[in-house]
This record gives C-alpha cells, structure tokens and sequence, in this order.
C-alpha cells in the first residue's frame, strides 16, 4: 500500500514552513489570494518557495487567476505545482496548464453527490484532483474555510489515483477520514492552526503523525 501523502496548505512564515518540513510533509502550500487571511505577497512566496525546493512539493495556490498573474507567480516562485481554487472551467484548468508549463492541482466543492458529476471532466484535464468542502454561500474565501463535508458521499466514487481529500480535517479527524474513505492523500490548513492563518507547528507535527500512523 502506498504511503499517504500529506499536504499542508497555507503556509505564510518561514518557521511554519520549517515546521511542516520536519514533520515530513510531501506537499506544502502557498496561497496567493489578497482576501485570505493566509495571503502571501510574491517576495514572501518566493522566499518560501526557495527554503522548500527539494524538500517538499511546493504548491501556489491561486483562485481564478488570469494569465499575467499566472506569469508573475511562476516566474518569482517556480511552483512544482498550480493549484487552482475558484471557478475555473475545464477548458480553463486546461489553458492554465498549458501556459504554466507544469502539473495542476485543481481544487472542487463538494456538498451533495451530484457535485460529484464534473469529477470526469476535471480529472482528464487536471493532474491531480483535491476534493473540498464547498464553502458556504456567501463565504469570504472559497477554501480554508474549516468545514467538512459528508466523506460517505464517496463510496463506491470512482476517484484518480491521488485525489487529496480535504476539507475540516485535524489531527483528531484525520485517520477516521482516509479509513472512511480509502483516500491516501490529504490536505490541511485551517486545522492545524491556532487562529485564521497563524499555523500552530505542535497541530502540523501532530496531524502529519496521525495521518501516517494507520498506513
Ligand atoms: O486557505 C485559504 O485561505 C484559501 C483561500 C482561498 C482559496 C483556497 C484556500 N485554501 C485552500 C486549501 O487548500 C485548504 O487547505 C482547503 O480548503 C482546506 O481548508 P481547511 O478546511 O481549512 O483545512
């Protein structure tokens, strides 16, 4: 069985990142969205993105973003992957791709089993798939949002190999998520912080020990 992989979403200093690094993460994450509570500007980014090289996979996530924001982020970070977390359109993932040059990670809301429908077409355009909670209506950011959704929505779902699941999960929650759901990938922010974007390193070590202990 292959190990899980964890991914750490919304890293914004250098001693959290090195937290996450510690722990062991294969992924972590740097959103660039001025609205999050997580945002961070592209000197910081890059800075980021440079301590990680070739430790982790180093995630830009990006919400909508149009070409020239797309050029600016790679070309001050040089991202292993795009992670893509508002309204893209297939065709949109599949431009963005094309014009980055590497791997997307597109992100998609799930509340209900019908939002699973546009699984298909995500997955032939996208290189890996993350599966989030559909943030509420009305909801200030369209990910980090802390909730979870109905993980038994995926039963007998036929999923790519590598789907993260995302979404609410915590230390505490963790291990129940991918024994419920077979997922052996997983992504985390709200829940290992102390406060909206202040990462607790102690919560980071913990969830990346509970998600690896059942494997
Ligand atoms: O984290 C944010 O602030 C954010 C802002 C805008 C778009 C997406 C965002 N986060 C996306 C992630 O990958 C989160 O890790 C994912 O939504 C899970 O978040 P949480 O439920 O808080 O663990």
């Amino acid at each position: 069985m292959s190990a899980v992989a964890v991914k750490i979403c919304g890293l914004s200093t250098g001693p959290t990142l090195a937290a996450a690094l510690d722990a062991g993460a294969d992924l972590v994450g740097f959103v660039h969205f001025p609205k999050s509570p997580r945002h961070v500007d592209l000197d910081t980014a890059r800075d980021l993105s440079a301590l990680a090289r070739g430790r982790a996979q180093r995630v830009l996530l990006l919400v909508d973003p149009d070409d020239a924001l797309l050029a600016a982020v790679i070309a001050a970070t040089d991202p292993d992957w795009i992670q893509l977390h508002g309204r893209e359109t297939p065709e949109r993932v599949a431009a963005i791709r094309s014009l980055a040059g590497r791997p997307v990670m597109k992100a998609l809301g799930i509340a209900t089993r019908p939002d699973l429908a546009v699984l298909p077409a995500y997955a032939a355009v996208a290189d890996r798939l993350l599966l989030d909670a559909k943030a509420p209506p009305g909801a200030a950011l369209p990910g980090g949002n802390g909730h979870a959704f109905d993980w038994d929505l995926l039963a007998g779902a036929d999923l790519p190999d590598a789907t993260l699941l995302s979404g609410g999960l915590t230390p505490e929650n963790v291990g129940a998520a991918l024994a419920r759901t077979g997922l052996r990938a997983v992504d985390v922010s709200s829940g290992v912080e102390s406060s909206p974007g202040a990462k607790d390193p102690h919560r980071i070590a913990a969830f990346v020990a509970a998600a690896r202990a059942g494997q």
